[in-house]
């Protein structure tokens, strides 16, 4: 069974604010379309990268299938919602929906192909927890019943909100999808490890010594 991901990509001159200490703007950037490479890859063909972003449009469009956000359409919630009811219309999505943010360095195929194993049926949404409480990956079975609340702390908004529309809630315990990278201490958890310091965006901090400013904070 096909499982559409859909994978919003913040403007990159807006990603990662808060790793403003450790990185420039440049490298902020660079980071942000790594990961967004990184999750993408993952989720290959059933991968629809949701931005207005011009430079991740050219960079992905070709690879994976795209969409741009609706200029008439405020605020990543209400973009979440109106690519959703596209993708329904277009029969892209059925009864199933991952949504899945884009700062994920250590995601892989697999990664997904597990979380969609912990999907119980119809009635079911998994979700995935990050270190401050956000929804760093949510499979709805079905979309649609319930509104979307991402923000800080949006993980026990949408269980609860899954709950009260009358939704089993799984909270998976997989840690490859609870490491996002939205703070130091994020790239310091990732770089703290062989496994991480092995992925995309573990080369690219360490090639732009992201580990000696971790250090160097410290002291
Ligand atoms: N398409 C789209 N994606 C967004 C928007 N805002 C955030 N995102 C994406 O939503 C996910 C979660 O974003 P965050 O990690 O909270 O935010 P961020 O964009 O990195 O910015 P910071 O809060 O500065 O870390 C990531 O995949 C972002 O790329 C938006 O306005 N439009
Ligand atoms: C804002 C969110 O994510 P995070 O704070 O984990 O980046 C969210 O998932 O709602």
């Amino acid at each position: 069974m096909t499982l559409p991901v859909l994978i919003p990509v913040n403007r990159l001159e807006q990603a990662k604010g808060r790793l403003a200490p450790l990185l420039t703007e440049a490298e902020r950037e660079e980071l942000a379309l790594i990961t967004a490479e990184t999750v993408a890859h993952a989720a290959g063909a059933d991968a629809v990268i949701l931005t207005a972003d011009p430079r991740v449009i050219e960079r992905m469009a070709g690879r994976y299938r795209v969409l741009a956000e609706d200029p008439a359409v405020h605020g990543l919630n209400g973009q979440l919602e109106r690519a959703i009811a596209r993708l329904q219309a277009d029969g892209t999505v059925a009864d199933r929906l991952l949504i899945l943010h884009a700062d994920l360095p250590l995601v892989r195929g697999w990664t997904i192909a597990t979380l969609a194993e912990e999907d119980d049926g119809p009635g079911c949404v998994v979700m995935v927890r990050s270190a401050d409480g956000g929804t760093n990956a949510m499979l709805l079975h079905p979309p649609g019943r319930f509104r979307l609340a991402y923000g800080p702390g949006s993980f026990e908004r949408h269980a609860a909100a899954a709950r009260a529309a009358g939704l089993r809630v799984v909270e998976s315990p997989n840690r490859e999808l609870q490491l996002d990278l939205d703070t130091p201490a994020d790239v310091a958890a990732l770089l703290a490890t062989a496994r991480g310091q092995q992925t995309a965006a573990g080369h690219y901090l360490l090639a732009i010594g992201a580990d000696r400013r971790l250090a160097a904070a410290q002291t």
